[in-house]
């Protein structure tokens, strides 16, 4: 049985800037209308900005893979999160990118996120001990939980330390007020404005948040970067030739924990032989601290809105899960059994896909379709229009995580669904959020039930991530036994 779950209702028709920015500038969902979710491409042009919005899936995959050197990452983004994330793989482009994504490949293929299985589960684990001390059926914030449990693993897994007591407090008190921040910045840059009009006090608070959460990252790293160059220095005094030629006599890392840190320390860079810096790798933790615990605590979120709304559905996982680890600790092996758990998730990906939209730049004057691009347009994919694209997928607003199990969403697959974007820039912890995404729900139901309150309706909006404006707060019983 399928529910439509909560979303902004489409305007009938398209509204004019002004209206949607005088009315309905808390979120960009408000101002998408009918025919957004039904256009192959559509267009806005304003003041300073020409932009373009692309769903049809052959031009998403012309920008995205098939010429995507042609189409770099737009500076949107990066400006607003410079202040965080300095010069990372995120929001980087050309020769720069490739040089990250090339050292930064190793620490996420398949054989490393099985490796930190146990540090994600030692999380997971930490979330089921604070949620047991809840009384039972009690009213619970999960936004908060979900935002606590990924940013703990991202700990757990990149630097070998939970994420407990003061450096937590400080990092999600700096983190939600970046957050909240980050919209305001990036406005101007969208259309443009003149330097004198951008937000400078809101600019200066977003940089003072960035500031606090890159020093607790800073307190971790540089030990373990200290560490680990006294040990490169010294295996280069006794083996200079083999270190001289930029061969990767690493690791040097041997008695260190062994972490995604450990592995950024050693990456290579292939051509020069070189190491990340400091700064370099304070940026990249700092980045995959952002994109890699604020969007699956967005998914995460929703997956149990979703499923505390579909009390049969939540049943049957409990009862999968159960089938496949009963009261054991859940292993690395047995997720790979759990294909309802791993179908919800891949569900709320489709219905709330955490970055809603990514930006292109088009440096040169392109032709789509019928349209001609001037060069520096904006170019829109909107993982949150394609998703829910009315030519793409059948019942597209309706929560149905049985429609994977045949063959009719192959083609939807295929064609419709980009939760972690594709080509060269595909996001590069797709694995792992998979991976901890089936973890965390598998010990959810197995121990806990999920039901909606009467008093509360999330209110999905677009900022960093597809967010609930009013959290999501659902009531959490222990299940007997
Ligand atoms: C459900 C969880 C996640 C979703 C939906 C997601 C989605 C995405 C998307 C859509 C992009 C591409 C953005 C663009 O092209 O503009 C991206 C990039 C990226 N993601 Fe994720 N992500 C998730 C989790 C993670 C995790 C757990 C990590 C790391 C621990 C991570 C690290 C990155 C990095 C480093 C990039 C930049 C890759 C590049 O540009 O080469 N993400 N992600």
């Amino acid at each position: 049985m399928s529910f439509c779950p909560v979303h902004p209702k489409p305007l009938k028709t398209k509204a004019s800037f002004l209206w949607m920015y005088l009315f309905k500038r808390r979120s960009w969902m408000d101002g998408l209308f009918e025919r957004s979710y039904r256009m192959k491409m559509g267009e806005v042009h304003l003041p300073g900005l020409d932009l373009y919005m692309v769903n049809e899936p052959r031009l998403w995959k012309q920008v995205l893979v098939d010429e995507a050197p042609d189409f770099p990452k737009h500076e949107l983004l990066g400006h607003a999160l410079e202040p965080l994330l300095g010069e990372s793989i995120f929001t980087t482009n050309g020769a720069q990118w490739q040089r990250q994504r090339d050292m930064m490949e190793k620490s996420f293929e398949a054989a490393r996120i099985k490796h930190v299985f146990g540090l994600m589960r030692d999380a997971a684990d930490a979330m089921r001990d604070r949620l047991d001390a809840l009384p039972d059926a009690v009213e619970h914030d999960v936004e908060l939980e979900m935002t606590h449990v990924t940013a703990d693993i991202i700990f757990r897994t990149i630097l070998s330390t939970p994420l407990e007591g003061e450096d937590a407090q400080r990092i999600f008190r700096a983190f939600s007020r970046f957050q909240e921040l980050a919209p305001k910045l990036i406005m101007p840059v969208i259309f443009r404005w003149p330097r004198l009009f951008h937000p400078w006090l809101a600019a200066r608070a977003s940089k003072a948040a960035a500031k606090e959460i890159r020093g607790v990252l800073e307190g971790f790293i540089r030990p373990r970067h200290d560490a680990w160059a006294a040990a490169r220095a010294s295996a280069q005094a006794t083996a200079p030739a083999a270190a001289s030629a930029g061969k990767p006599a690493c690791p040097f890392n041997a008695d260190g924990p062994d972490d995604i840190l450990s592995s950024l320390l050693d990456a290579v860079d292939p051509a020069t032989g070189t190491h990340f810096s400091f700064k370099e790798l304070v940026d990249q933790v700092a980045m995959l601290f952002l994109a890699g615990h604020e969007t699956s605590a967005s998914a995460l979120s929703w997956s149990l809105y979703l499923i505390a709304n579909a009390p049969d559905i939540q049943q049957r996982m409990h009862d999968e899960v159960m089938a496949e680890c009963g009261d054991r600790p859940i292993g690395f092996a047995e997720l790979r059994g759990l294909e309802l758990v791993r179908n919800v998730f891949r569900e709320t990906l489709r219905l709330y896909p955490p970055v809603g939209f990514f930006a292109r730049a088009t440096p040169a004057p392109r032709r789509m379709r019928d349209k001609h691009l001037p060069a520096d347009s904006t170019i829109v994919i909107a993982p949150w229009l394609i998703h829910r694209h009315r030519d793409y997928w059948e019942r597209p607003d309706d929560f149905d995580p049985d429609r994977y199990a045949g063959e009719a969403a192959r083609e939807s697959l295929k064609n419709a669904y980009l939760p972690f974007s594709a080509g060269p820039r595909v996001c590069i912890g797709a694995a792992f959020a998979l991976q901890e995404a089936a973890l965390i729900l598998a010990t959810l139901v197995r121990r806990y039930r999920f039901e909606p309150l009467a008093s509360h309706v999330p209110e999905p909006v677009g900022r960093l991530t597809i967010r609930s404006e009013n959290g999501i707060r659902l009531a959490v019983h222990k299940r007997a036994g």
